[in-house]
């Protein structure tokens, strides 16, 4: 155990952790912090939701003289709402130092940006393609920045991001603190990280898994047209806090979202094809409870800190191991407890398999829930509404008629009476959802296998989204939280 007190931060910095309820350092902060203290560049691995944003934080903003209104940090996201967060997060760690952050990303106008920069921050936070335009136009001037930071690195160095990133780095003074973090970092991706770096230190915090162990993890083995029906049977049985339902498509999101509207459930969807302003409104939504279910391509699979979700359904299966990891680890932060629960077509258990073989972790079995369950879960929320009322205990102007009931009926009719009324009637309109082509584990494998050249490796990240400019990011969230937390996660790229 590490305090905070052990790593020689300032006042004002201790003040805000203080603030935010960190009681100790996690892992990977009491591993990364005094080797990026002394300047080192660092490459920083540790599973999910294990505090990694504070732990490049920190020592960039110990760095950052506040006298001064110039850019001294720039932090590059893969996805809109992470750079939102990811901003919120440094603005409260640095606040008391009087430095400001402030986020920039593609979708958002030009304008507003513009003047927000004017405005003097001291550290940005990105998304590529967007502080790209922000170099171009001079509106971002780099001369000051002296650390540079690629949250999600292995994503941010994968092919949709890797072109601009090396702009991006290529334009930041070569005497920068560069600072690499992410949950995953594949071999052939360190490998290109190290050639950006200046002689990099790698932390790798040690844990069996990739994934985080507070993570129950289940698979369902079921027929693609069997995958939507399921789902809405485990969301009855289990009634999830938040739920995160990843699927492989905008379209196929955009089906499951309305099939769950249709059968009752407050569910939206969320990808790279809507305005920002609806991304926005949709994640703001999910945060403030009045969204149940979230339905995302892997726009959302990266970086975002939400806390509330309890369950994470992968519809359908990633397409690497690294974005199992990084989708599921949605769930599970800070030491809470999780669940994941992934549907496999008959035809890809072997990517299962792969999955479970990259993470060293294993996936229970889990039967398909039945309708007859799904009912009866229904009625168990029912049954807990009756028993929230009673626990209540303001029933008495109640008691009268309840008796005249009882003079008429027995009380399990009575009592069966007002269960059936409370039963949510799940509508049970039939939702075809369009099927899509099982993952094949071949070419995952292939590229996999053809390790070292960069030329395999495309070819097996390519799939997943075209082109990395300012694809989107997004979401805020970052909450705080007291003690203890757990680790690890991996990563995929929002195609979305
Ligand atoms: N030392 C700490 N004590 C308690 N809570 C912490 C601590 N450090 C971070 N947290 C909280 O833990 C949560 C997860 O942190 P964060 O988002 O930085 O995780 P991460 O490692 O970046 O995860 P991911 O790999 O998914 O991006 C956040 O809500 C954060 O505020
Ligand atoms: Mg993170």
């Amino acid at each position: 155990m590490t305090t905070f007190n052990e790593l020689n931060i300032s006042q004002p910095i201790m003040k805000a952790l203080e603030k935010m309820g960190f009681e100790e350092a996690t892992p990977i902060q009491a591993e990364t912090i005094p080797s990026a203290l002394e300047g080192n560049d660092v490459i920083g691995q540790a599973q999910t939701g294990t505090g990694k944003t504070a732990a490049f934080g920190i020592p960039l903003l110990e760095k950052i003289d506040s006298g001064q209104r110039k850019i001294q940090a720039l932090i590059v996201a893969p996805t809109r709402e992470l750079a939102i967060q990811v901003a919120e997060e440094i603005n409260r760690l640095g606040k008391g130092k009087g430095i400001r952050t402030i986020s920039v990303f593609g979708g958002q106008h030009m304008e507003r940006q513009i003047k927000a920069l004017k405005d003097g921050p001291q550290v940005v936070v990105a998304t590529p393609g967007r502080l790209l335009d922000h170099m171009r136009r001079k509106t971002i001037r780099t001369d000051n920045v002296q650390t540079a930071v690629l949250d999600e690195a292995d994503e941010m160095l994968n092919m949709g991001f890797i072109d601009d990133i090396r702009d991006i780095l290529k334009n930041i003074p070569a005497e920068r603190q560069t600072l690499l973090f992410s949950a995953t970092m594949p071999k052939e991706i360190r490998d290109i990280a190290t050639n950006l770096m200046n002689n990099p230190k790698e932390v790798k915090v040690k844990a069996k898994e990739m994934t985080v162990e507070n993570i129950d993890q289940y698979f369902i083995e079921i027929p693609e047209k069997h995958k939507f029906d399921t789902l809405t049977n485990h969301l009855d049985i289990y009634a999830p806090g938040l739920a995160i339902v990843f699927a492989r498509t905008k379209k196929r999101v955009d089906e499951v979202t309305d099939g769950l509207q249709t059968r009752g459930f407050r569910a939206e969807g969320i990808h790279g094809d809507l305005t920002q302003g609806k991304r926005m409104s949709v994640l703001n939504k999910f945060k403030n409870n009045r969204v149940d279910v979230l339905v995302a391509t892997d726009v959302a699979a990266r970086g975002l800190d939400i806390s509330g979700v309890t369950h994470v359904y992968n519809f359908d299966i990633p397409q690497d191991p690294e974005g199992y990891v990084h989708r599921i680890g949605r769930t599970g932060r800070a030491g809470r407890a999780g669940e994941a629960i992934s549907f496999i077509t008959p035809r890809e258990t072997a990517q299962l398999h792969l999955i479970e073989k990259v993470t060293k972790s294993k996936m229970k079995r889990m039967g398909p829930p039945t309708f007859q369950e799904a009912r009866r879960g229904q009625q168990q929320a029912a049954a807990d509404k009756l028993r929230r009322t009673i626990d209540k205990k303001d029933l008495q102007e109640y008691h009268e008629t309840a008796t005249e009931l009882l003079q008429d009926h027995d009380s399990v009719t009575v009592v069966a009476a007002a269960l059936k009324m409370l039963t949510k009637e799940r509508r049970n309109a039939p939702v075809n959802i369009s099927s899509v082509q099982p993952i094949s584990v071949k070419k995952a494998q292939r590229s996999r296998d053809n390790k070292g050249g960069r030329s395999g490796n495309k070819k097996f990240y390519g799939k997943r989204g075209q082109g990395g400019r300012s694809q989107g990011g997004r979401n805020q969230g970052g909450r705080n939280r007291k003690g203890n937390y757990q680790k690890r996660q991996n990563n995929r790229r929002p195609n979305s």
